[in-house]
């Protein structure tokens, strides 16, 4: 149902034009350019319209959040949404410092996103609920999955609804929701969350599909949240095979070689998801 999505960002190539963070950005350039999409990154204030301008997607991440950004994360998106373009936000880190939760919320506010995607500790800060994140990994308490799947899909249904946007919170299970729709996406391996990047390059990824599909966003965000949990999950099976141990740094590694081997065709058949309609 949802390689059509990467098929059609794989025979589009659209520029994805990311304004990202200095940690993971090598790896955000790399997973756009494995599963088909074209990345610029480009971060000076004095250029970055005329850059979305050209681009199919923009991606807004504020892992390495400094005050200096801020004019170009608003000239980026402000340039996007006056043409159409999709914005995706990452707040990464939002609850763990004022100065990033504020941003990340004042960007949401402002500018009509396409989505968000981050943990669940981010969105809760994000929308000024829960307490504060330690960092930028989602915190213990927002980890714990006491709930059903079908009671964590409302909750996520009504953070987006709040929201007003379409959010796509990872963590052991991801969700992808609209407010009407949630997708529950199982996938992936506890590994992922031992990489730093795996969130950001995701990010980057749901930009470049929603810029290659984005008349079917809710199923183009989820194509995406699904070619990342699967290709997770096989880079892992290749890790054991080929080491025998879990290491990250070949983790990292077999984890960019499974998004540019990836097809339409094995998306179909790797799907494992659950859709949830608004019950009230
Ligand atoms: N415990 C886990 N089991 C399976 N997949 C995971 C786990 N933790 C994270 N992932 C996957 O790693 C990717 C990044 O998610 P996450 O770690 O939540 O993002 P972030 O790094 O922004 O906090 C997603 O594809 C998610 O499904
Ligand atoms: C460790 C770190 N510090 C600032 S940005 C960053 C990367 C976060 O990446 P991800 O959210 O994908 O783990
Ligand atoms: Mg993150």
């Amino acid at each position: 149902m949802l390689g059509q999505y990467l098929n059609a960002l794989r025979e589009q190539g659209p520029l994805i034009h990311c304004i990202t963070n200095t940690v993971t950005m090598n790896d955000c350039a790399n997973a756009l350019l494995a599963v088909g999409g074209s990345p610029i990154m480009a971060d000076d204030p004095d250029e970055v319209a005329e850059i979305a301008a050209l681009a199919g997607g923009v991606v807004l991440n504020i892992g390495t959040l400094r005050r200096q950004n801020l004019n170009a994360f608003y000239g980026a998106g402000r340039e996007a949404v006056r043409r159409g373009i999709p914005v995706v936000l990452d707040p990464v880190g939002a609850g763990a410092s004022r100065l990033r939760t504020e941003t990340a919320r004042g960007l949401w506010k402002e500018l009509p996103l396409a989505a968000i995607r981050c943990n669940l500790s981010e969105l809760r800060a994000l929308l000024g609920e829960g307490g504060g994140a330690r960092g930028v990994d989602a915190a213990p308490e927002d980890l714990a999955a006491s709930a059903s799947l079908r009671e964590r899909a409302a909750q996520i249904g009504a953070l987006a609804r709040r929201a007003q946007t379409m959010v796509a919170v990872t963590g052991e299970v991801d969700f992808v929701s609209d407010g009407v729709r949630t997708f529950a996406i199982r996938g992936g391996h506890p590994l992922m969350a031992r990489v730093t990047g795996t969130g950001c390059m995701l990010t980057a990824v749901t930009g470049a599909f929603l810029a290659a599909s984005p008349q079917q966003p809710l199923e183009a965000a989820a194509a995406a949240v699904c070619a990342m949990g699967l290709c997770g999950a096989r880079a892992h099976r290749r890790l054991l095979e080929k080491t025998g141990r879990e290491g990250t740094g070949s983790y990292r590694v077999l984890l960019m070689d499974e998004l540019a081997c990836l097809t339409g065709g094995e998306l179909d058949g790797g799907e494992d998801i659950e859709i949830f309609e608004r019950a009230d």
